[in-house]
């Protein structure tokens, strides 16, 4: 939002909530993001908020020359990242914290000594490792979590930006002086990132590891407050909706990550993930990857089906719900008009009169309507769409005209903002009943 605070406003305000969240810190488990039912704790709202003030603080205080040397500061900074991930540098660094030589270190790595410590000395000044002692290494409290050995969900995140995001976002010019007001799925900045004449999920399946990259990185996005999976478990409420025994489809479900913890949640739901066979393949290792227990993975069963083709009766009873999580901001109108035409079809001829499709998806707030820093991670959410797919996120009118759109038509009939969710759970049903 555009302040009209002054900086002694915004810095008092600051000040207080730094307070606070030293309070909070010095109580014991204040620091856990998480709590069963309670997404979001006290201290990480908090947090969040003195982040936003911050920025919002740096924003009204800087100059335009601050706000190009600071962007200078930060590519440089995000090309570091892909350097040291690129070359296994967080993982070499011990992770006991004792620091090792930059010449050990370069040995270890096999890369020229100087460049290293050109490359961590730019990390360092982001708060990625420090030097305890002149010409030694040491991993700092933001650096550590990259080096997790049981852990990869950071590192996989990071690598996945670093590689694919940021070059496809760099590109975004070129693709719209080549191709202009275009909405085909091979016209995009991923294309000309990427040489490819392919659209990008038909291309990561061409390259060896790429469709993983892409399921490791959907899994590890839910260390982003705003995207985790629990938003979807608590923030709606499905006993409410579909009692305490419903089968879901999860369509899109990706390797059942999703599924797995709805079915730790809710123990007498059963879940069919769907997804294209590449995904699918990838479920049982992944439910493995997971831990989960052989009581939730049973529940969920694996099928490969492609979502613009139309859904094939599985059972007797037609499902309570078909679940689509952040699958229809992939896709342009007519092609997210065409998954939804093929579950309202569904819906009215395998459906019972309760059978609801909920879409878990990000809803666009007018310009400025929330705070500047929350805004912008949605209007990235909107960017990477447009760069991947020619698709992008949508404002609520333009949700309640796609429903309306398909083919049975469907109604929006609600939809809720969990607190600190990314996206929103929509539900939507016939517009006959
Ligand atoms: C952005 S991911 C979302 C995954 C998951 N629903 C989640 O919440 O993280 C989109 C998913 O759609 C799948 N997908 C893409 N095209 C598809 C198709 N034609 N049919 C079925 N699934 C498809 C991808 O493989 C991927 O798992």
């Amino acid at each position: 939002m555009p302040t009209t605070a002054t900086l002694s406003d915004l810095a008092q305000k600051l000040c207080r909530k730094a307070e606070r969240l030293d309070a909070l810190s010095a109580t014991p488990d204040a620091s856990s993001a998480s709590t069963e039912g309670n997404v979001l704790t006290e201290a990480v709202i908090t947090r969040r908020e003195l982040l936003e003030l911050a920025r919002e603080v740096q924003t009204v205080a800087q100059t335009p020359s601050d706000f190009l040397s600071n962007h200078q500061v930060h590519y440089q900074t995000f090309a570091c990242l892909r350097w040291l991930l690129r070359f296994d540098i967080f993982t070499l660094v011990p992770s006991d914290l004792k620091s090792i030589s930059y010449e050990s270190l370069a040995s270890a790595a096999s890369v020229p000594v100087g460049m290293l410590r050109s490359v961590t000395r730019m990390a360092i000044t982001s708060g990625l490792f420090h030097e305890p002692e002149a010409g030694h290494i040491a991993h700092s409290f933001l650096s550590l979590p990259f080096a997790n050995s049981e852990d990869s969900a950071l590192r996989d995140w990071a690598r996945f930006v670093t590689e694919y995001g940021q070059p496809s976002a760099a590109a975004l010019a070129d693709a719209t002086a080549k191709w202009g007001a275009t909405t085909a799925r091979n016209e995009t900045a991923y294309n000309v990132a990427f040489d490819t004449s392919l659209p990008f999920f038909e291309d990561i399946k061409q390259r060896p590891g790429r469709a993983d990259e892409f399921s490791r990185y959907m899994i590890s996005q839910a260390r982003d407050d705003g995207l985790r999976e629990e938003h979807l478990v608590h923030g709606f409420d499905w006993l409410a909706h579909f009692g305490d025994k419903a089968h879901v489809v999860d369509v899109g479900g990706s390797s059942g990550f999703v599924a797995a913890i709805l079915a730790k949640t809710f123990s007498k739901y059963t879940f069919t993930v769907q997804d294209l066979p590449e995904a699918i393949s990838s479920g049982r290792k992944t439910m493995d990857a997971l831990c989960v227990p052989e009581d939730v993975s049973s529940r969920i069963q694996f099928l490969a089906h492609d979502f613009f083709q139309p859904q094939q009766k599985q059972d007797q009873r037609g499902p309570d719900a078909y679940l689509l999580r952040k699958i229809l901001h992939d896709w342009p109108a007519e092609r997210a008009r065409l998954i939804l035409s093929n579950l309202a079809a569904a819906v009215r001829d395998f459906g019972t009169p309760a059978t609801r499709i909920v879409v878990m998806d990000t809803i666009l707030p007018p310009p400025g309507a929330i705070p500047r820093a929350q805004e912008a991670k949605l209007r990235v959410r909107d960017l990477v769409m447009a760069q991947n797919f020619n698709a992008g996120e949508r404002e609520l009118a333009v949700w309640e005209e796609l429903f309306s759109s398909a083919e049975p038509k469907l109604k929006l009939v609600e939809w809720v903002q969990p607190p600190g969710s990314a996206m929103a759970v929509m539900v939507a049903q016939l517009a006959s009943e």
